[in-house]
């Protein structure tokens, strides 16, 4: 069986530090990260907020992070392999069909974009509170820094406009608590895919 396992949800909640988590915790298990297709910086225009439009499904080319996804479903181990993790030798038995194959998916954007959507086995959406979001933006380096402005002008938002375009979509997401600790997160999504893979 293979699993796709999406971890959405807003900038800053935790999205990613969980996710390297839940890799490490599963042999084999691949990973594919939105931020990783964000176009090139002189393709992004800037909008009528003032600000280059990076919080905008445009900025991204979901067209090659889909083809990415359908990748792995069609040779999980090989995708592996390419990607430089280790695959363990049941994994690599011809009938590998019968194996377990866990994917996850990372980034702000998941649940916006129908051709990626219909892959997931289970979405997770991380939301923390406004002030709280704020101010861990507030420390991070991102490739291109942040302009003054740009989190309560562009950001929040699109944050905002994207979460209500999903809810009022057939996506069925469930939703995590970004305020709490790495570990507790961690141990609630480990258990939960444990069931998923048990049932
Ligand atoms: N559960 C948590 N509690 C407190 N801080 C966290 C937690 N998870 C992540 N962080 C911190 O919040 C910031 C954003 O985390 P990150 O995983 O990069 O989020 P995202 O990928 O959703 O933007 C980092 O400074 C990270 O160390
Ligand atoms: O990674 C990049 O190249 C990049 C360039 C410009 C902006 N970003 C920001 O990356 C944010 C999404 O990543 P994350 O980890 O905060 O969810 C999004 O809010 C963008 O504003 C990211
Ligand atoms: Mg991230």
């Amino acid at each position: 069986m293979k699993y796709i396992i999406g971890i959405g949800g807003m900038t800053n909640g935790g999205k990613t530090t969980l996710t390297n988590k839940l890799v490490n915790a599963f042999p084999g298990c691949c990973v594919v990260h939105q931020d990783d297709f964000f176009k090139p910086q002189d393709q992004i225009p800037v909008g009528e907020d003032g600000f280059k439009q990076w919080d905008v499904m445009t900025s991204l080319d979901m067209e090659a992070m889909v083809n990415t996804v359908k990748a792995w479903l069609e040779n999980p181990v090989k995708f592996a392999r390419s990607h430089g993790i280790q695959v363990s030798p049941e994994l690599e038995e011809p009938d590998s069909e019968e194996q377990t194959h866990i994917l996850i998916v990372e980034g702000f954007l998941l649940y916006n974009y129908r051709p990626l959507i219909e892959l997931f086995s289970h979405c997770y959406y991380i939301v923390v509170p406004y002030e709280e979001c704020k101010r861990r933006r507030s420390t991070r380096k991102y490739t291109v820094p942040d302009p003054p402005g740009l989190f309560d002008g562009h950001v929040w938002p699109m944050y905002l406009k994207y979460r209500r375009e999903m809810e009022s979509s057939p996506v069925e997401v469930e939703y995590l608590d970004g305020l709490k600790t790495r570990e507790q997160l961690f141990n609630q999504v480990y258990e939960a895919i444990r069931n998923m893979l048990n049932s």
